[in-house]
């Protein structure tokens, strides 16, 4: 192996690509991805279009009973965007330093697993180049993770190709670890995405007038800030964790009537926005959520209105609240659990994972599946300024996830023989 073939120089340049939107570049990516692909054994890669423009890659291992349900591995092509100049070294280049950081908008979130995926896999055949897996293992690279999966996983499930995969088991993307453990995630949080407008009286900017756009609206922050800090103090006193309570953030403001130089300064704006990005724990009860929105947080009679776009859902197809079972009577949990303990790794106890990811549209189908991205004792960076891995975490997540999928693969034989 040369220098510039190495682990490392191969996350490097799958980092390079700039997938961040609001305009991803998926076909590099994906050429990327096939190239090295192709350069495995035994993998086979199948591009599927979900609009003209919007491919995903699929990559399949045979497995020696192909008429058993698969394992699937997931991650996204896309990320969010950086804004260059925040950053101590520039969020594509993903440069090095001497410590081994690497900086990268997706280091973590979640190029990290699609590409230790694909050298797991690469370095179980170079140990034992007879291993075969029980099942058909797929890995899949999706887009518009972050913009909520409309034209990616979303749409994929429904597609009959998906249906053909015969999915049984999923792991998909986790989060960093702070300490020496790593985390595992068996439900996500559902985000709502709402937007509440206010109108008002308009008038000169001198005059104190009741019900103006920006009264309104500001009384209604007060009350979703106030709402905001009583479930944050319960995190606050560890009671819960951030992911487990209902978290409501502001992320824009819009009001004000432009000018050449900025805003017209002397006119009361007659309507006034601001939108928040609400999550919500599996537990939660929608009806009430949209309840207190009606009642308290838009109301009509103070000249509100709302609009909640649903980025996902709280309940399967059954009725039952989105979660995979963590625990022994889920044969899944134990050969992963298993796996990942004889691979000589710690579990922390499993969480309900803070924000959000494409696992909930499997979860919703009542595929049982786990996030999991193998980093720990690494700060945790996602959609963050200087977002980095470091090399000896990424190379230790490989060494890892080979063992686990080698484990996984004999244990299915002693525990999942009858699935
Ligand atoms: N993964 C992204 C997030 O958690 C997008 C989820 S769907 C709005 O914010
Ligand atoms: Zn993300
Ligand atoms: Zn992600």
């Amino acid at each position: 192996t040369s220098e510039s073939d190495t682990p490392i120089s191969r996350f490097q340049q799958y980092l390079r690509i700039n997938t961040a939107h609001p305009n991803p570049n998926y076909t590099t990516p994906i050429n990327y991805l096939t190239n090295f692909a192709n350069s495995i054994p035994n993998l086979h890669s199948k591009i599927i279009h979900l609009t003209p423009t919007i491919p995903l890659l699929l990559l399949t291992w045979p497995g020696s009973n192909p008429s058993l349900p698969s394992i699937l591995f997931n991650s996204h092509l896309d990320s969010v965007p950086a804004e260059p100049e925040k950053w101590t070294h520039p969020p594509f280049a993903a440069h090095k330093t001497s410590d081994g950081r690497i900086f990268a908008r997706g280091a973590q979130d979640d190029k990290c697993i699609g590409m230790q995926y694909l050298e797991a896999i690469k370095a179980i055949q170079s140990s034992d180049p007879n291993f075969v897996p029980l099942r058909n293992v797929h890995i899949l690279y999706v887009p518009e993770e972050e913009v909520g999966g409309f034209n990616g996983m979303r749409k994929f499930v429904e597609r009959k190709e998906f249906e053909e995969l015969n999915v049984g088991f999923v792991m998909d993307e986790g989060q960093a670890s702070t300490n020496d453990e790593f985390r595992v995630f068996y439900a996500d949080r559902t985000p709502w995405h709402m937007v509440i407008k206010a109108v008002g009286m308009p008038g000169h900017g001198s005059k104190l007038v009741d019900n103006t756009a920006m009264e309104n609206l500001m009384k209604s922050i007060e009350v979703i800030t106030k709402f905001r800090e009583s479930k944050f103090v319960i995190v606050k006193a560890g009671l819960a964790a951030n992911s487990e309570v209902i978290s409501v953030n502001p992320v824009f403001l819009k009001a004000g009537t432009p000018s050449p130089t900025g805003f017209v300064m002397n006119m009361q704006p007659s309507e006034a926005e601001a939108g928040f990005d609400i999550r919500m724990p599996p537990t939660a009860d929608p009806q009430l959520m949209r309840k207190i929105i009606e009642e308290q947080w838009a109301p009509a009679w103070r000249n509100m209105t709302y609009e909640i776009t649903e980025k996902g859902f709280l309940r399967d197809n059954m009725g039952r609240p989105l979660m995979t079972l963590a625990s022994d009577t889920n044969p899944w949990w134990s050969v992963f659990n298993e796996a990942v303990t004889r691979a000589g790794g710690k579990l922390s106890k499993p969480e309900i994972l803070a924000s959000t990811t494409d696992a909930r549209f499997m979860r919703r189908l009542g595929i049982p599946t786990f996030g999991f991205s193998p980093m720990k004792n690494t700060p945790i960076l996602l959609h963050d300024h200087n977002e980095f891995l470091k090399d000896t975490v990424y190379l230790e997540g490989i060494k890892h996830l080979k063992t686990c999928f080698a484990g996984i693969s004999i244990l299915e034989k002693m525990i999942l023989h009858t699935i």
